[in-house]
């Protein structure tokens, strides 16, 4: 089906990071999914690591923007050229001529009109016949779970905008739970409690730069972080200390809707693959899956073994890279896109 001289790519499109594999190379692209917009003429400044720079930085003419905020195309002209230029990177200045067979992927909760947005993306693009595929799907491959095999298991990508918790046998979904609750969730709690409880107004990288810093989910070493901000009441700008303990109750919120996700999904498996998740474990995917003992909470919350992939990070990527070795997934994709 792919033939010696297609270029076969597969694409996280993700919220907060886009994440490209190529075929017999592995990861070539991994960059934020930003775009800087010069507003007056209408072009991208800037895409990727140095937009994502000048998130809150910029002068009034250009916008830094986040075309697909919380799992969904906000800004399909926007994210048609992110697309393009990452597309574009990843094949490099090989086979200029060659339009490149894409896999890409999308939350399980998007629309089918959102899904059209993404496949017509990345045919203005330069892809050829793009193929659409679910997340978790991507994410349980890439984590190297045996999908194609008659037994439960839960795959569980914490990703920027959403939570993907399903169940996967014999190669498809049995049952699924998504949310848009993920790592922006927490980065906009961290920002209201230091609002809250400080007056104080932090950007979203700072809010970030806390998470990785001093975020816990359950009991963790604790710690103590200064950040600056911008004091409300004087405008002036201020340094605080915030302690690893009020973030991990500022985070309380986004963490218990992502375990109540887990939960309300196990509860609509099947006996027989609730078994087989119990003994196998869940595994965990996505940038969200290393926020400090989230693994540790969620096997506390389920009574069931929780894994972190080996590159939370990459997962979907390698994933969606491989489905084209899968020969019966993509049979089955093709059909359902039919449909
Ligand atoms: N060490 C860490 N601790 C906590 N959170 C982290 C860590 N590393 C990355 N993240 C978070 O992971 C999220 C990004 O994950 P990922 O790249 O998997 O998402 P995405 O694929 O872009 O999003 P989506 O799947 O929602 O489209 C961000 O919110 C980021 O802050």
């Amino acid at each position: 089906m792919f033939n010696l001289f297609s270029k076969d790519l597969g694409i996280d499109l993700g919220t907060a990071n886009t994440v490209v594999h190529a075929k017999g190379k592995g990861i070539v692209v991994r960059e934020p999914s930003v775009v800087a917009m010069d507003i007056t003429t209408k072009t991208p400044m800037a895409v990727g690591d140095s937009a994502k720079e000048m998130i809150g930085r910029t002068p009034s003419n250009i916008v830094a923007i986040r075309p697909l905020k919380d799992g969904v195309i906000s800004d399909f002209n926007v994210t048609q050229k992110m697309l393009k230029y990452f597309i574009s990177r990843a094949l490099g200045t090989e086979h200029p001529y060659i339009r490149p067979r894409v896999v890409i992927c999308v939350p399980s909760g998007v629309t089918p009109v959102e899904e059209r947005a993404v496949k017509e993306a990345a045919m203005a693009a330069g892809a050829k016949d793009p193929i659409i595929l679910e997340e978790p799907m991507a994410a349980a491959i890439g984590a190297g779970l045996p999908v194609s095999e008659p037994t439960g298991n839960m795959i569980v990508d914490i990703g920027g905008g959403t939570t993907e918790v399903a169940v996967i046998s014999l190669g498809g979904i049995v049952t699924s739970r998504s949310i848009r609750v993920a790592g922006d969730e927490m980065d906009d709690a961290i920002i209201a409690h230091i609002k809250r409880r400080y007056n104080l107004m932090v950007g979203y990288r700072t809010a970030e730069t806390l998470k990785f810093e001093i975020g816990y989910a359950y009991q963790a070493e604790k710690g103590t972080y200064t950040v600056r901000g911008r004091d409300l009441l004087t405008g002036l700008p201020k340094t605080i200390e915030v302690t690893s303990e009020e973030i991990q109750e500022a985070l309380q919120e986004p963490v218990m809707a992502i375990v109540d996700a887990v939960k309300s999904c196990l509860e609509k498996t099947p006996p027989e693959l609730s078994s087989d998740i119990m003994d196998r474990g869940i595994m965990m995917a996505g940038g969200g899956s290393l926020l400090r003992n989230l693994d540790r909470l969620l096997s506390e919350e389920t009574g069931i073994a929780v894994h972190i992939a080996e590159d939370p990070l990459s997962c979907v990527a390698i994933g969606t890279g491989n489905v084209l070795e899968h020969a019966e997934i993509l049979r089955r994709i093709a059909a359902s896109q039919k449909s």
